[in-house]
């Protein structure tokens, strides 16, 4: 086993950025999951330590939407709350916080959903923000099975708002995460050779972590 400090070494420092800043070079700051199957498989969040890394990251989801008109961001409970809230502060707009049943203290509008767990649970947005005409920017962290950006997406549109993309650091190539390519604009930070590796559910890069 390495010691503590050679894992430090080994792994790509937290804080570092590169010369050459291409599209999703801070993936490779992501940690794998070490937890089982029951945890989220691969974790965005340590991306977001790296201040570069978390702009270029909004600038990426941001960019097939540059000439679009947008209104607002919405994000979802809860990690899609720090993505979200950071590409609307880079568009210069508000954001708009989804969350999971039972946090808001007004009224609210509802919508049950199965995610990757397997459970059912339910996704509450206040009705005193969208309104018909409202064009939004829908933001989380990942998309596996789609059940919580479609559960977004029917909040969204049950109170006659409009819908304008859907963006992720990665979407999943499953049934729910094509159906959201197929019927809306989307954004998301993974290069194509990339892809097959997000599916899997592992990155290369995740073996400067085991070594
Ligand atoms: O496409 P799906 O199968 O619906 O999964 C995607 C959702 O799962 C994760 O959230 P989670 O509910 O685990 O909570 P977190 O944001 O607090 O990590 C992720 O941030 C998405 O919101
Ligand atoms: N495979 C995955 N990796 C990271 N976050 C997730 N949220 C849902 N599934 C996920």
């Amino acid at each position: 086993m390495p010691t503590v400090q050679s894992r430090a070494v080994l792994q790509m420092d937290v804080f570092a950025v590169p010369g050459d800043r291409h599209k999703g070079w801070y993936l490779s700051l992501m940690a794998p999951n070490t937890k089982g199957p029951e945890f989220a498989w691969l974790d965005p969040s340590r991306l977001y330590c790296n201040s570069q890394a978390l702009a270029d990251c909004a600038k990426d989801l941001l960019s097939p939407f540059q000439s679009d008109n947008i209104d607002l961001v919405a994000g979802m409970d809860a990690m899609g709350f720090i993505l979200g809230a950071s590409v609307a502060t880079a568009l210069g707009k508000g954001f708009l916080a989804v969350r999971k049943a039972g946090h808001l203290c007004v009224p609210t509008q509802g919508q049950s959903y199965t995610d990757y767990t397997g459970r059912e649970k339910t996704m509450e947005v206040r009705l005193d923000v969208l309104r018909p005409g409202s064009r939004v920017l829908l933001v989380d962290q990942w998309i596996e099975t789609g059940g919580t950006m479609k559960a977004a997406i029917q909040l969204v549109e049950k109170l006659g708002a409009t819908v304008v993309g859907v963006a992720a650091v990665a979407i999943e190539n499953t049934e729910g995460g094509r159906w959201i390519k197929e019927n809306y604009k989307f954004s998301h930070c993974i290069p194509e050779e990339l892809q097959s590796q997000i599916d899997g559910k592992y990155l290369d890069s995740f073996k400067s972590f085991n070594n």
